[in-house]
């Protein structure tokens, strides 16, 4: 058999967009997994699946995670990352698994925003921490995490330009909690409704001007096509660690 990529989250709206994008593109998929088995393809299991594919895409939920990995692990596969709202143990997870396998998670793999978080950085290191940074997302009604993957990976892009280091400053999830706002820390906001794809907006805003930057996605297709691009790099034979989106497009 041809060795495909192997998807979790397969009947998922990422999973559908990435099987329509494998058509396209002439990819071909070992087969596809949701959370009571198989979507399409011979296997039943994560296990069967890893052991069959070239590289593992996962877009399903931060709970399956570790069941992936386990399996990704056995069968010494690599695997894209592209579930969002995973907490510290699941960051301790992939750091301990990448010590075995190549792991490549990216909360956002659109080309566009790969670029955007590089200008971000290099607006903060810039500007400094005198402006301030405000960052809200839009998506869809069924979305789960607020605020959304790409919208933290864009405050961690600031934190690294302004030289804190990425654990540095204080990233404020609490904006509606009101008072007044701290010097430095990045505040968050979120909105939720209807069939957003994914919008981001960054405001840093100084005494008398704002810099607006962000990102508008048009529809999954643009993340599908950049989870394909991945994969296809992580297959091409990695070292075990941990990668992003900036290697697959050559910018680390
Ligand atoms: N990195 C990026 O560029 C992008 C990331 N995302 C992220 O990807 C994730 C999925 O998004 P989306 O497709 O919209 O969500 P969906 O809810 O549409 O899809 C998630 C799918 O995962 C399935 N699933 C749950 N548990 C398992 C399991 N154990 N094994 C295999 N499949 C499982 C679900 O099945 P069931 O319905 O049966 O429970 C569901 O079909 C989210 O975290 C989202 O934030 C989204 C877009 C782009
Ligand atoms: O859930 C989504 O839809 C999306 N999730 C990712 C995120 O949390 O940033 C990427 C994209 O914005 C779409």
């Amino acid at each position: 058999m041809t060795q495909g990529f192997g998807l979790f989250g397969a009947g998922g709206r990422m999973g559908l967009a990435i099987a329509a994008a494998a058509r396209e593109a002439g990819q071909p998929l070992a087969g596809g997994l949701g959370r009571t088995g198989a979507v399409f393809g011979p296997f039943e299991d994560a296990a069967a699946l890893a052991g069959a594919a070239a590289a593992l895409i996962d877009f399903s939920t931060p709970e399956a995670l570790e069941g992936h990995l386990d399996a990704a692990i056995a069968a010494g596969t690599p695997m894209l990352i592209g579930t969002t709202g995973l907490g510290a143990a699941h960051q301790r997870l992939i750091d301990r698994a990448a010590e075995r396998i190549a792991l490549l998670p990216a909360a956002n793999t659109a080309l566009g925003v790969t670029v955007l978080a590089a200008l971000v950085e290099q607006a903060a290191r810039l500007l400094g921490p005198e402006w301030d940074c405000e960052i809200l997302d839009m998506h869809h009604r069924h979305k789960r995490d607020a605020p959304s993957g790409t919208a933290l990976l864009l405050g961690a892009a600031v934190h690294r330009g302004r030289g804190a280091g990425e654990a540095a400053g204080r990233d404020r999830l609490d904006r509606m909690a009101g008072g007044p706002r701290e010097a430095g820390d990045i505040y968050y906001a979120a909105l939720r409704g209807g069939s957003v794809a994914g919008d981001h907006l960054l405001v840093f805003a100084g005494e008398g001007e704002r810099i607006e930057l962000g990102h508008r996605a048009e529809s999954r297709a643009i993340f599908a096509r950049g989870a394909l691009r991945a994969a296809r790099w992580l297959a091409e034979g990695r070292a075990p660690g941990r990668y992003t989106m900036n290697h697959v497009l050559g910018l680390a």
